[in-house]
């Protein structure tokens, strides 16, 4: 990780260079994976399963035995803080909730707004390196809360054809039921055309890999919608001489051993505080059993120092996380300061850990800079907002001549027709 002292803003964009293959060439993997799932269903699924995931798979579906298996599988401490996080982001989506919304506008003129569960969902739990299964409770429990009517869980199995015995507890645990065997750019594939065991979904959630990530990109041209680009995880820490280097450090690597394509940044004002934080880091990744991964995400991963608080603000506004700590005295200006960011963890005994398990927030988030337009995934995430008029004769003789002026100067005869006929008619029968 290496130190930038003040650099120009015009050296950002490169210095801040999220490591992504390039669009193209991750394409040229996904886009015949989509084909051939398309064309051969299952048979394709099994295919990818042996050639990504190394195993020989019979059936893609979990059975409930395996689900019964699995709870028995697990130590009661884990079950035990399975629940309390459940219960935390339980609460904080369902207060998510919006009332429908109904307005008079005029007399006789009445709009609702009302939100719609999406009928059919697929969630994405990754697999590959770690069994996300506190990513079943981010998705799963917004989806149950909204009402989706189907809910199917795609995850990729290990060698011996099974999936963490954890995500399967936690899914039968929220009521999900329809878990399948698959990973990558495969399943989300299965997801979007359907195939004979995966049903076809109206919108598809949840993180992955670049492959899993292009290949939901690519799944919006064919009619499904996405929650948004969530791939490899990082954080950016803005941390002042107040706060504790062992604490940044260890945050900072908690995002960094996700995968090696992770990227993490430190914002400071000190040379000094930097070059602390770095010594700790090099002595904790040591004590860490995916040290590997951790250096490697490292590589690409920068400090910078940062003389005052307004150029840090505009260097992570630029930046936009998907999990930004601030760690510093001014802590409120900061905060208030942020405008681009997936979640925020506000002071020294916040890790972004909690976040990723059980605080409540959702850990669904924007990476790539993607929090600059887009929001986590929430309750909304699950609805539509259908919306409503309904007018009463009164409503039309009040806003009908006001479209009937309209329509006619955008030539548009039939809208205006439309209008007309009702007044005429009321007007015989009044
Ligand atoms: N942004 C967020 O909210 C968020 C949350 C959790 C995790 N994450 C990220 O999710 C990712 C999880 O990645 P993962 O790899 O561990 O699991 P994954 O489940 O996303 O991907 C594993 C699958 O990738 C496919 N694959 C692997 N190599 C391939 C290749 N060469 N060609 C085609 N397909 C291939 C395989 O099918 C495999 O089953 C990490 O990058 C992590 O940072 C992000
Ligand atoms: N930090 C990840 C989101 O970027 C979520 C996660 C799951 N488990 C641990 N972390
Ligand atoms: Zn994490």
């Amino acid at each position: 990780m290496k130190i930038l002292i003040n650099p120009d803003v015009s050296t950002w964009k490169e210095e801040l260079a999220r490591p992504v293959f390039k669009t193209k060439k991750i394409n040229r993997i996904v886009k015949p994976i989509l084909r051939k799932v398309r064309r051969n269903g299952d048979k394709a699924l099994i295919k990818y399963a042996y050639e990504f995931d190394h195993v020989e798979l019979e059936d893609l579906q979990v059975d409930q035995t395996e689900i019964k298996e699995a709870a028995a599988a697990l130590p009661t401490d884990l079950k035990e803080a399975i629940l309390v996080a459940k219960k935390n982001i339980e609460r904080f989506h369902a207060a998510q909730a919006q009332p429908e919304l109904v307005e008079e506008l005029m007399p006789g003129v009445v709009c609702k707004r009302k939100s719609v569960p999406i009928q059919r969902v697929g969630l994405y739990i990754p697999g590959g390196t770690a069994p996300l299964f506190s990513t079943v409770l981010m998705l799963g429990i917004p989806a149950k809360l909204a009402g989706c009517k189907e809910i199917v869980l795609c995850t990729p199995p290990n060698e011996e054809g099974k999936i963490h015995p954890a995500i399967l507890f936690t899914a039968d645990l929220i009521g999900i039921h329809k878990i399948i065997k698959s990973g990558g750019a495969q399943a989300i594939a299965a997801m979007t055309f359907g195939t004979e065991t995966v049903p076809q979904v109206d919108k598809i959630f949840g993180p992955g890999n670049q492959f899993v990530t292009a290949a939901k990109q690519l799944a919006t041209n064919f009619g499904v919608a996405i929650d948004m680009p969530a791939g490899p995880s990082e954080v950016l820490v803005y941390a002042d001489d107040t706060a504790v280097p062992a604490f940044v450090a260890a945050d900072l690597l908690s995002q960094a051993e996700h995968g090696v394509d992770s990227q993490v940044v430190l914002v400071t004002h000190s040379q000094k505080f930097a070059k602390k934080v770095l010594k700790e880091i090099e002595e904790q990744v040591e004590q860490l059993p995916r040290k590997d991964i951790a250096k490697k995400s490292l590589e690409n991963s920068v400090a910078i120092v940062l003389n005052d608080l307004k150029t840090a603000l505009e260097l992570i506004n630029f930046y936009a996380p998907e999990h930004l700590i601030i760690s510093v005295e001014q802590e409120e200006e900061a905060v208030q300061g942020i405008v681009n960011a997936g979640s925020i963890f506000i002071g020294k005994y916040t890790p972004e850990s909690v976040g990723d398990y059980a605080s409540g927030t959702n850990h669904t988030l924007p990476t790539y800079g993607y929090a600059r337009n887009y929001s986590g995934v929430s309750l909304d995430s699950f609805v539509k907002k259908i919306t409503y008029q309904k007018l009463s004769p009164e409503g039309l003789k009040n806003l009908g001549p006001t479209v009937e002026v309209m329509a006619r100067e955008e030539l548009l005869e039939a809208h205006k027709n439309a209008v007309t006929v009702r007044l005429n008619y009321l007007k015989k029968n009044s």
